[in-house]
């Protein structure tokens, strides 16, 4: 007669760092590009920005608002964003978005992937309010409302999609980007911890084998 006897689990390392492939989300003026910059250098892995691949080979944001209007500009920005992140499975890296890359549906398929970690930098009005005052955001310029006014509308408006697909959230208000950089890795920290424990805790594969084994 065979009784199932419990497969040896493989040993797994809780302080075994996993690959790096981390998206970067959030607000126009959070501090993507700053930050994901910085965390790039700090694991020693790649850096893109889908803002700057969109202006390499584009042109200008604020022309190709101009020239192909939101939803051209959309269209372009979900093409870079997909390269990015086809790229970002393959090897990993750092990838910051702009702020409006999650409107698209299949950008936010996309970033479901099980190996890519979205991390939400969030931030509150008051302190964007110093850092949006120039015309470089096009969907910020308006001659009914203040860039500040325009900012909080858009946000709220995408809130519940940045937290559809975020894995978590730091926030960098008042913080200098060092220490969002250290809050983004002791967040991820936790997200390896869980994934882990959930490991652990898996039922362990059962193999038949009989008495005189
Ligand atoms: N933690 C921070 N503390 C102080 N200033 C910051 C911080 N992060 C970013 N900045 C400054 O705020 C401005 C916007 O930052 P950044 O371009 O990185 O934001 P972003 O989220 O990438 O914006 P966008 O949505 O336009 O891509 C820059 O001038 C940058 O130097
Ligand atoms: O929030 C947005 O919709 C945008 C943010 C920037 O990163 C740029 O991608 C562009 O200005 C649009
Ligand atoms: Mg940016």
């Amino acid at each position: 007669m065979s009784r199932p006897v419990p497969k040896p689990s493989p040993p797994l390392n809780p302080s075994a760092r996993p690959p790096a492939r981390i998206v970067l989300i959030g607000p126009p003026a959070a501090g993507k590009t700053t930050v994901g910059r910085m965390l790039s250098e700090k694991l020693d892995v790649s850096m893109r920005d889908t803002d700057a691949m969109l202006v390499a080979k584009w042109g200008t944001i604020g022309d190709l608002f101009l020239v192909y209007g939101e939803d051209g500009f959309r269209d372009l920005e979900r093409q870079t964003v997909d390269d990015a992140i086809q790229e970002l499975v393959r090897r990993p890296g750092v990838v910051s978005l702009g702020g409006g890359a999650i409107l698209h549906p299949d950008t936010r398929a996309q970033l479901k992937h099980p190996s890519v970690i979205v991390v939400l930098i969030d931030i509150d009005a008051e302190t964007v309010a110093t850092r949006i005052n120039n015309n470089s955001r096009p969907l910020l310029n308006s001659e009914s409302a203040t860039a500040l006014d325009r900012w909080r509308a858009i946000v709220k408006e995408r809130t519940p999609l940045y937290h559809e697909v975020a894995s978590v959230t730091v926030t960098a208000s008042n913080a200098p980007p060092g220490a969002v950089v250290s809050r983004i890795l002791e967040a991820i920290a936790s997200v390896h911890t869980k994934s882990y424990l959930q490991d652990l805790a898996r039922e362990p594969e059962q193999t038949p084998r009989t008495e005189n084994q």
